[in-house]
């Protein structure tokens, strides 16, 4: 369970969320949507304690994540890039951050085996592809096996197959029971993906609910989208 509550931020003087307020359920994939600079990775870093907000709270379990006692075995995370440091192998990569968080190594065979890296686990992760640094970047998420996973523009840079891989691995988790709140540029990609909705605009939530619900009346997602954001302007989308 996610519970964003209220949750506003200033950034070098300019406010970028006013009271953002959302839930994401277990069972359940939700798909955060907003034209660029909407909020959504900001909203994101401070779920993930990467960040702290003026008024609110953001909460992965009924807790902040600073307050996690093992916060890799609650939720798992995939942000900007890998995460591995260009030398490292993936395989020394996944080793090192299990270690360090306590997780057998045979764990780290695991994550490999599900993100498809097998077979490239000895190499540098300087060399990996866009598509590939994903995976690497889920590999190390799933590796305390969380029941919450967060994931800014899980599909960048992954090819058609693996488009279909990572939607179809989202569902799979939330049929397990899995929480799994993405964020996604793509709205196809989400109407596909998503059980729920929530849009955001220039650092508010301008609708949420089911995918049917937000779609409404509207032929497609994106449809909808366009006609509740700034992107009709012909703005920043
Ligand atoms: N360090 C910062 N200092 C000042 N403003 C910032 C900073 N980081 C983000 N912002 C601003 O906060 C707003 C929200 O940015 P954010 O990155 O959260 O949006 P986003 O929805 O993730 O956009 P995108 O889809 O382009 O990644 C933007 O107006 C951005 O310019």
């Amino acid at each position: 369970m996610i519970t964003i509550d209220r949750v506003s931020k200033t950034k070098a003087g300019t406010r970028i969320l006013y009271d953002v307020s959302f839930e994401a359920r277990p069972g359940r994939v939700t798909g955060f949507l907003g034209p660029n600079g909407a909020g959504k990775t900001s909203t994101l870093r401070i779920l993930l304690g990467l960040d702290r907000p003026q008024g609110g709270a953001a909460l992965v379990c009924g807790r902040p994540y600073r307050r996690l006692t093992r916060p890799l075995m609650t939720v798992g995370a995939l942000l900007d890039g890998s995460g591995a440091h260009r030398a490292r192998t993936a395989h020394a990569h996944l080793r090192w951050v299990a270690a360090s968080n306590g997780l057998p190594d045979s764990r780290v065979d695991e994550v490999l085996e599900i993100v498809g890296l097998t077979g490239d686990a000895r190499k540098r992760a300087g060399h990996f592809s866009l598509g590939m640094s994903r995976r690497l970047g889920l590999a190390t998420a799933l590796l305390g096996d969380p029941e919450v996973l967060v994931l800014d523009e899980p599909v960048n840079g992954l090819d058609p197959a693996g488009i279909r891989w990572m939607r179809e691995f989202l569902r799979a988790s939330a049929a397990e029971g899995c929480t799994v709140l993405l964020s996604s540029h793509l709205m196809g990609e989400l109407a596909e993906t998503a059980d729920d909705i929530i849009v955001i605009d220039k650092g508010r939530v301008v609708i949420q609910g089911g995918l049917a619900d937000v779609t409404g009346g509207h032929r497609t997602l994106e449809d909808a989208f366009l006609a509740l954001t700034a992107a009709k302007a012909g703005g920043s989308w």
